[in-house]
This record gives C-alpha cells, sequence and structure tokens, in this order.
C-alpha cells in the first residue's frame, strides 16, 4: 500500500477528447452528488491491434493501493465502466469531528482544517471512511517543508525565501493545532504529530482541486476558501501545455474536466493546474519541468543590487517613481525575452533630468531589445550578468556543501531551478 517514489498517470483507453468528472471533499461544502468518472470501454481487439513497436506504458492499475481506491470508488460512487452518481452526505464539519473543527480557536484555514481531517481519518486507519482513498495518497513530497533549512539554502534566493516562508507556515499552523487540541480535543492532540500534519498539509497543497465557496462561519477568512479534494481526479499530472477547462458545475454537482486535447490510446492525459512557472510549480507541487513555457526570471533583486553600486543619476527619485507606477514587480525574462516594465525601468534609470521631466512619454513608447537606447542596454547586460553571477555562486555553494545526508531528490530540484534560471538569463 506505500506509494513513495513513483508517479501514477492516468492513461487514455481511447483516442479521445477526454472528459472527467469527479466529486470533490472539502472543508465546509454541504452534501455532494458525486459522480466519478467516465470510463471508456476498453476494447480487447483495439489493444491487440496496437503497433508492436509502440512502447506501452507500465499500467499501474493492478497496484493494491489504486485497486482499492478503484473498488472504494465503485462501492461508494459506483464506479465501473460508466460515470454512476452517488451520494457523499460527509463534509469535514459533518464527520465525527465536526464538533471540534466548529469551535476551533482561532479558527482554522481551510489548508489546516483538511489537514486536521486527514490526520484524524488517517489515524483512524480502516476504520475510517476515507481509509481507501487516504491509503491511496503518495506518503511523502518534494515540497518545501520537506526540505531541511540546509537543502533550502541550495536553492535560488527568491524561491529560496517563499520556501522557507511555506515551511515556516506549516511549523506555526501545527503550533497553534497543538495548543487548541491540548486543552480541546486530547485525543487528536496524542496522536498528532508534525510529520504527520505536514504531510497532511502538503496532501492539501499538492492535490486540491480549486472550487468557489460559499463563506463559513467556522473558518478563518484571511484565506480564501476555494480549495477541495477530489480522489481520483487529483491523480492526474500537470502539463503547461494541456489545453482544459476545469471548474465545478453547480447544476450538476460535479467537478467537471474536459480536455481540447486529443490522446492516442496508451497516452498519458495530462491537466493544467494553471500557467505555472518553475518557482510555483516547486513551491505548490514540488516539481519543475524543463522547458516550461511559463518560466520567468524575477530581476527585481538584481536590479536593486547592480543600482546600488552604479552610478545612478536622482536614484531614488527614479526609483519611487517605478514603484509608484507599479512597474518594479514585473521586471522579469523569460524565454521570450525582458519584459516590457524591465525595458521601461532600463530607460528610466539611465535618464537624465530633463529627459526625467518627460517621463511620461515612456509609457507610450514599445521598448524592446531593439529599440532600447544603448545606455539602457548596458545597464540591462550588467544585471543579466548579476542574475548568472548568483546562479554560479549558489552552484559552487551547492558543490562544495551536499553531503550524503541531504536528500538527493531535494538537491537534484535545486539544481534545476538554478538551470532554468541559468538558461533564462542567458538567453537574453
Ligand atoms: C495532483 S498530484 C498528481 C498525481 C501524482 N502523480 C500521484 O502520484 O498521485 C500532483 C503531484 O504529481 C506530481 N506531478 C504532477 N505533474 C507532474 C509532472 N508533469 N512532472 C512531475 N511530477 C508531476 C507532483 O509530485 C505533484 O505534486
Amino acid at each position: 500500500m506505500k506509494r513513495q517514489g513513483r508517479s501514477p498517470r492516468l492513461v487514455a483507453k481511447r483516442a479521445i477528447n477526454y472528459e472527467l468528472s469527479a466529486t470533490i471533499y472539502s472543508a465546509q461544502l454541504p452534501p455532494l452528488d458525486m459522480e466519478a468518472f467516465r470510463r471508456q470501454r476498453v476494447g480487447r481487439r483495439r489493444r491487440h491491434r496496437k503497433k508492436q513497436h509502440e512502447i506501452k506504458p507500465v499500467s499501474c492499475a493492478h497496484e493494491s493501493c489504486i485497486m482499492e481506491l478503484r473498488k472504494w470508488m465503485k462501492d461508494v460512487a459506483g464506479f465501473s465502466t460508466e460515470l454512476t452518481p452517488a451520494v457523499f452526505h460527509e463534509t469535514a464539519f459533518t464527520t465525527q469531528i465536526g464538533t471540534y473543527l466548529k469551535q476551533w480557536y482561532p479558527k482554522l484555514q481551510p489548508q489546516a482544517c483538511i489537514a486536521v481531517f486527514l490526520v484524524w481519518e488517517r489515524h483512524r486507519h480502516k476504520q475510517s471512511h476515507w481509509y481507501p482513498y487516504i491509503t491511496s495518497l503518495p506518503e511523502d513530497f518534494t515540497t518545501p517543508p520537506y526540505f531541511t533549512d540546509k537543502e533550502l539554502s541550495y536553492l535560488p534566493d527568491l524561491v529560496q525565501m517563499k520556501a522557507r516562508d511555506e515551511k515556516k507556515k506549516v511549523v506555526n499552523t501545527f503550533d497553534e493545532i497543538v495548543t487548541f487540541s491540548k486543552q480541546y480535543w486530547t485525543e487528536f492532540y496524542k496522536v498528532l504529530t508534525y510529520k504527520d500534519y505536514r504531510w497532511a498539509w502538503s496532501v492539501v497543497n499538492t492535490r486540491s482541486v480549486y472550487m468557489e465557496m460559499e463563506h463559513c462561519e467556522y473558518l478563518d477568512e484571511s484565506e480564501p476558501n476555494n480549495i477541495a479534494l477530489a480522489p481520483f481526479l487529483d491523480l492526474l499530472n500537470h502539463s503547461p501545455t494541456a489545453n482544459i477547462k476545469a471548474e465545478y458545475n453547480p447544476n450538476t454537482a460535479l467537478y467537471e474536466i474536459t480536455t481540447y486535447d486529443s490522446y492516442k490510446p496508451y497516452d498519458q492525459v495530462f491537466i493544467s493546474y494553471g500557467c505555472l512557472g518553475s518557482h510555483k510549480l516547486f513551491l505548490n507541487y514540488g516539481f519543475c519541468i524543463p522547458g516550461n513555457v511559463n518560466d520567468e526570471v524575477e530581476l527585481e533583486e538584481h536590479v536593486s543590487k547592480v543600482i546600488k553600486r552604479e552610478k545612478i543619476q536622482h536614484r531614488d527619485k527614479k526609483i519611487n517613481l517605478l514603484k509608484q507606477k507599479g512597474l518594479v514587480s514585473g521586471m522579469t525574462c523569460s524565454n521570450e525575452g525582458l519584459s516590457w516594465k524591465f525595458w521601461i525601468a532600463m530607460e528610466t534609470l539611465v535618464m537624465d533630468w530633463d529627459q526625467l521631466q518627460k517621463w511620461s512619454s515612456l509609457m507610450t513608447v514599445d521598448i524592446t531589445e531593439e529599440t532600447a537606447t544603448p545606455a539602457a542596454k548596458n545597464l540591462a547586460r550588467g544585471i543579466i550578468q548579476e542574475g548568472l553571477f548568483q546562479v554560479r555562486h549558489r552552484e559552487r555553494y551547492i558543490e562544495q556543501n551536499t553531503s550524503d545526508a541531504d536528500d538527493a531528490t531535494h538537491v537534484d530540484l535545486a539544481q534545476m531551478l538554478l538551470t532554468l534560471e541559468k538558461s533564462i538569463l542567458t538567453k537574453s
């Protein structure tokens, strides 16, 4: 039942535009109808006709945890060959532990609430109604909370800062949950460990779907209440180029995903988790993809470093102006090159006083690498070089500091993020 270090995929059984629907499990949803998945029958003949030279993917349908999950889907949702509606009357708040969840103080954020629910249900093992789903979940993750502080230091600066924040958030919410449960729910307190909580938090982070939900009086409103778990649906992997539509349909009470891509038999079916670059994919899901069309490098840090040591006239005034106009955060470079906001910043920073008086005329020009002034290009070159210097510096740091105590996957991820950054900066 243990799932570790592998990545099951959903495979198209026919050359179709695949359509999946599933019910979601959220912290506060009212009872939901569940219609699981429309599974197309695979004719044996069709499989036999498959060309010899095609490499058949290795199916994981026979794996006990997936079989259990399918069996569970069949038992509770009538999952067999066609989508069959069924009903789940439970939500986290209507289960055995709902009384605690509703009284939690300070109120739980949606993610923490689902995490508490998962920790508890996992602890109940086979007694839990959710056991087949919980057993089908990965045992660990490669998201930031799983990185040691040393491993975090291998990451590029910006993503490192966000990864540290994410890890801190898990630790802080865990502490709050310990404090509350110690006093008001000792049964839970006795079984609660940081390891389990981190696991549950990561389940929610990496596997939940987006769903607009109504206000819930029991949840902390500082975080939007729009996440839900969708068993089986959460086996779908991400591709940055997948062309899909995914939304909860209140008319059918189904979470519906439609793909506009075509698949041949035995292809892996992908969905898109959103237009996410490698940083976000890593921070939220613990992986990244080379050649991701959504990748970009934020240049704000490099810009501020370079302009501190360069002689920039009226520097503070120019920086304030760029900040006021909201141009600082969009200074990026991608596989397509440097952003318009970056070029505006470069032109602004090289202006003399007279040019600065007519600054607004800049906004009407489409500045690109081709049309930028030589001074702006020169400054831009210095900033890109600073970025490349930082990447090389971090790569050397990894080389000198890694040891057997580090998790090899974590080190690989850090190196991959640096390589992606280097590739974009070099192209620019
Ligand atoms: C919603 S789950 C998808 C199912 C998952 N592969 C599993 O084993 O259950 C999301 C996780 O799948 C993995 N994943 C999804 N798309 C991926 C991809 N294109 N490359 C590598 N890992 C991916 C990541 O670990 C991510 O956190």
